[in-house]
């Protein structure tokens, strides 16, 4: 975790150059002229599946840590994805895309499910999801990749090729082949059905991805790999053409180029090669959830993807995990280090999110760990006992300003 928390210390400012609205939590409340309590307005989008289990443990974590520091944070539930379309028929209503818009920052679980499989493209869950990151513009999608010391032998690659592993995924979220036009179905002259999508890329969308992945890399090892498969596909040779040209700019980064297939084996080969990786949308959906198992689990990565202006949505990597929704046996840590990430950089509330990743480490270090991480001579606990645990980290590491009422 150690590694987790200074890569968040040093990225701090990037991060909010990047977000040039930072929005600012409103102040309320005064005792003798003094500000008393800082109001942040979250949405929580707690989605299908596992969704709901995890996102309530993120949710009691940051109202107690909110309450150590004065911060009042003021949530607001609202519907995405299968629990949408069961209660309204859209995936993502307009009310919530309101209450998203009109709040600080989105806190999201995940969306997603067998029973509404069988929906047509534009009705499913995850059509909501899309919307969503399109509708706030949340273009710049950061997926960090820690292995934490604890987690090292939870992997299913040996020690000694993950030790020290900490790549930044730098994914574009709101463009490619998950929103290019023309996509859908028809018949051809045979008779036989295809379908089809388009993976398209302007020069605009390519640069300010290419300028938060550079802007990120000064920050970190300085070195940045582009991602793409150019070999093939026209739309990554532009890609490769204009992060070439924008990285005359940077000429303190070392820029390298990998073809997607090429990067996949080396993530697994030898991952410490990678310090920020920038790709755009199918490539970094997939590299992601291959980095994932560097950490030990896919329930261990968190992420936070940002506009020029409006609100982020912070969100684990993972999906809804039906295969184990309802049964209290998911991780929520990825959810708490999302929420973590929304309170560094989404609110400017570094304080609040340290609550929470410390509590994470300290949850580690007592050898607590979800099924997905269970290991002889460590303790298995479920979902909402991990929840517990964490809560009594927080409160363990501030003991004098043990909130009234809370339950540790
Ligand atoms: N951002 C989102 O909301 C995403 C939604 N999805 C949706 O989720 C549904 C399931 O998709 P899958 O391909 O199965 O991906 P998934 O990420 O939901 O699950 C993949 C595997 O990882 C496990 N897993 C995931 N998160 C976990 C956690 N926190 N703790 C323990 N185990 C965890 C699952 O049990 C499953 O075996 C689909 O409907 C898909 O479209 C998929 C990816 C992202
Ligand atoms: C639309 C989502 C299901 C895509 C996805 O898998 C992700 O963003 O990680
Ligand atoms: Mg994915």
């Amino acid at each position: 975790m150690k590694q987790l928390l200074s890569f968040r210390v040093t990225h701090t400012r990037t991060l909010s150059q990047l977000r040039k609205t930072a929005r600012t939590p409103r102040l309320e409340g005064s005792r003798n002229g003094l500000v008393t309590c800082r109001v942040c307005k979250i949405a929580v989008l707690s989605g299908d599946g596992i969704g709901p289990e995890i996102s309530r443990v993120a949710v009691d974590l940051l109202k107690v840590a909110g309450d150590i520091e004065g911060v009042n944070f003021d949530f607001t539930d609202a519907l995405i994805g299968g629990a949408a379309i069961d209660a309204t028929g859209s995936p993502l209503p307009e009310e919530t895309l309101q209450i998203c818009r009109t709040s600080d920052a989105v806190l999201l679980a995940a969306i997603g499910g067998y029973k509404w499989d069988a929906l047509p493209p534009e009705q499913r869950p995850e059509k909501g999801l899309l919307n969503l990151r399109a509708g706030l513009g949340t273009f710049a999608n950061l997926r960090p990749a820690v292995v934490l010391s604890h987690l090292a032998d939870a992997s299913t690659l040996k020690r000694e090729v993950v030790d020290g592993v900490d790549i930044m995924i730098v994914r574009e979220l709101v463009g490619g082949i998950y929103f290019g036009q023309p996509r859908g179905f028809r018949t051809n002259e045979q008779g036989q059905k295809v379908g089809f999508n388009t993976m398209v890329y302007s020069e605009p969308e390519i640069e300010r991805i290419a300028h938060v992945a550079f802007q990120l890399a000064q920050k970190r090892q300085k070195r940045l790999c582009s991602v793409e498969k150019s070999n093939v596909l026209e739309v990554s040779m532009l890609w490769k053409e204009v992060v070439t040209r924008i990285g005359g700019q940077y000429p303190d980064v070392e820029l390298s180029h990998m073809y997607v297939d090429n990067a996949a084996m080396q993530i697994i080969r030898n991952p410490r090669f990678f310090d920020t990786i920038v790709t755009g949308n199918i490539f970094g959906d997939i590299l992601s959830d291959t980095a994932s198992m560097l950490t030990g689990s896919l329930g261990m990565l968190p992420s936070a993807s940002t506009s020029d202006d409006g609100p982020g949505i912070f969100e684990p990597v993972h999906g809804s995990a039906p295969d184990i929704g309802g049964q209290d046996i998911a991780n929520p840590l990825a959810m708490v280090l999302s929420a973590a990430m929304m309170c560094r950089y989404g609110l400017n509330m570094p304080q609040v999110a340290e609550h929470l990743e410390k509590a994470v480490t300290s949850a580690l270090d007592q050898g607590y760990r979800t099924a997905d991480l269970f290991s002889e001579g460590t303790q298995k606990v479920g979902c909402s006992e991990m929840g517990r645990v964490l809560l009594k980290c927080i409160h363990q590491e501030s003991p004098a300003l043990m909130v009234e009422g809370s339950t540790a």
